[in-house]
C-alpha cells in the first residue's frame, strides 16, 4: 500500500512501451529530432496556440527555470509560504536566477489568498531600489495540500500579476490532476486565464521522467533556450522524452491516469471518513488526501506495510489535531489499485 508520493510509482506501461519502441536508430539529438518536433506540436494543439515547449528532468528544474525567464535584478517572485518552490527546492529558483528572491504570500489550504497578493505585491511596486521589484507571481495547480484553484481564482491572482506588470507562473507539477478535476481544457485552465508560463508534469501522473516549461509568451523563448541550456537541462537524447510525452498524450492516456489518481484519492477518503480511528481533514480535490490519525495507529499501518508520512499542518486547516495525533498526507497515482486502497481501509476502520 504506497500513498507516499506519486514520485514512487513507476512508468505506466505504455509509457514504457513508448520509450522501447524509440529507443533504435538514430534521432537529431539537443531537442531537435523528429520526434522532439511532432511532441511540441501536439502541446500546441493541446493548448489551442502556438506554444514554446522545452523539456527538463525534474519539476524543480520546470519551476526555477520558469521563474528565471522572467528575472532581474532585484526581482521578486511571489509564491504561497507553503510552496513547493519556497519549501522543497532547496532554494534552486534563487540560485538559478542568480539571486532573485521568493516573497510568501498566505491563504489557507495551499491557496494564495489574492487580498494578501495585492497587499504584498502592492507594497514593492515603487521599485525602491532597496526593497526590490516584483518579477512574478506563483501558483500551484493542484497546489502542495491538493487543492486546486477554480478557473476564476486564477484569473483574479492573473489580474493581480497583470496589473504589477508581471507574469503568472502555474507549476502544474499536477497538472493533470486538476485538469480532470475541474473538467476543463489545458487552455481554459492556463493561458485563457491569465497563465504565461507553465510547469507541465508528466513525471507524477505515469511518465518516466518527463517535465516540460510550456511557454505562452513566446518572446522569451530565445532567452529560455539559453536558461536550460546553462542549467545543464538541455538533454542529448530528446528523442525520450519526447517519447514520454508522445505516448502520455495517445488516445488520452494523460487524463485518464490522472482520473484514476483522483478517484483512487477518493476512495481512500472514503475509507478514512468511515474509519473509527481517523479523521479526514478536508475533502480531496485531487489525488491527494489528508488525515489526522492518533501516532499509534498510523505506526500500526505504516508497520502493516502502508507507506504514507506525516505532513506540516497547513494554514487555513482549522481541524483539531491532539497531542497523540498528527496531520498525514496520502498520495495516489495511476498506479493505486482499488483493492490496495480497500485493503487500507480494512485496517483502518
Ligand atoms: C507541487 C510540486 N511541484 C514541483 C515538484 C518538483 O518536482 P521534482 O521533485 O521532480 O523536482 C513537486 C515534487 O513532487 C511537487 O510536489
Ligand atoms: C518533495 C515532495 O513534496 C514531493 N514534491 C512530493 O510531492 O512527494
Amino acid at each position: 500500500m504506497f500513498f507516499a508520493s506519486d514520485n514512487w510509482a513507476g512508468a505506466h506501461p505504455n509509457i514504457a512501451a513508448g520509450l522501447s519502441a524509440n529507443a533504435g536508430g538514430f534521432s537529431t539529438a539537443y531537442g531537435d529530432g523528429a520526434l522532439d518536433q511532432a511532441v511540441y506540436q501536439r502541446f500546441s494543439e493541446i493548448f489551442e496556440r502556438e506554444v514554446a515547449v522545452f523539456f527538463v528532468a525534474t519539476g524543480t528544474a520546470a519551476n526555477s527555470l520558469a521563474l528565471t525567464a522572467y528575472n532581474k535584478p532585484g526581482g521578486i517572485s511571489f509564491a504561497h509560504r507553503e510552496s513547493h518552490v519556497i519549501e522543497d527546492e532547496c532554494g534552486a529558483p534563487v540560485y538559478f536566477s542568480g539571486g532573485s528572491r521568493l516573497h510568501e504570500i498566505d491563504g489557507a489550504l495551499g491557496k494564495i489568498d489574492p487580498h494578501n497578493l495585492e497587499r504584498t505585491i502592492g507594497r514593492f511596486a515603487p521599485e525602491i531600489v532597496h526593497w526590490g521589484r516584483p518579477m512574478a507571481v506563483s501558483i500551484t495547480q493542484s497546489t502542495e495540500v491538493g487543492t486546486i484553484y477554480g478557473l476564476d481564482e486564477i484569473e483574479t491572482i492573473a489580474a493581480i500579476a497583470k496589473r504589477y506588470s508581471v507574469p503568472l507562473h502555474m507549476d502544474g507539477a499536477r497538472f493533470a490532476n486538476a485538469l480532470v478535476a475541474l473538467d476543463t481544457s489545458p487552455a481554459e485552465m492556463t493561458w485563457k486565464r491569465g497563465v504565461d508560463i507553465l510547469s507541465f508534469g508528466g513525471t507524477k501522473n505515469g511518465c518516466w521522467c518527463a517535465e516540460a516549461i510550456v511557454l505562452f509568451d513566446l518572446d522569451r523563448a530565445r532567452e529560455l533556450a539559453f536558461l536550460r541550456k546553462r542549467a545543464a537541462q538541455l538533454f542529448s537524447k530528446s528523442r525520450f522524452v519526447a517519447a514520454q510525452f508522445e505516448a502520455y498524450f495517445k488516445d488520452g492516456l494523460w487524463l485518464d491516469t490522472a482520473r484514476h489518481a483522483n478517484a483512487m484519492a477518493a476512495r481512500l477518503a472514503a475509507a478514512i471518513e468511515d474509519s473509527a480511528t481517523a479523521k479526514l481533514a478536508w475533502l480531496p480535490q485531487a489525488n491527494e488526501v489528508f488525515a489526522v490519525i492518533k501516532k499509534a495507529e498510523a505506526e500500526k499501518l505504516q508497520a502493516a506495510g502502508a507507506a504514507f508520512y506525516d505532513w506540516h499542518k497547513p494554514h487555513g486547516f482549522d481541524g483539531h489535531i491532539s497531542e497523540d495525533e498528527l496531520l498525514y498526507r496520502f498520495v495516489t497515482s495511476f498506479a493505486t489499485t482499488a483493492d490496495e486502497v480497500d485493503r487500507f481501509g480494512q485496517l483502518i476502520a
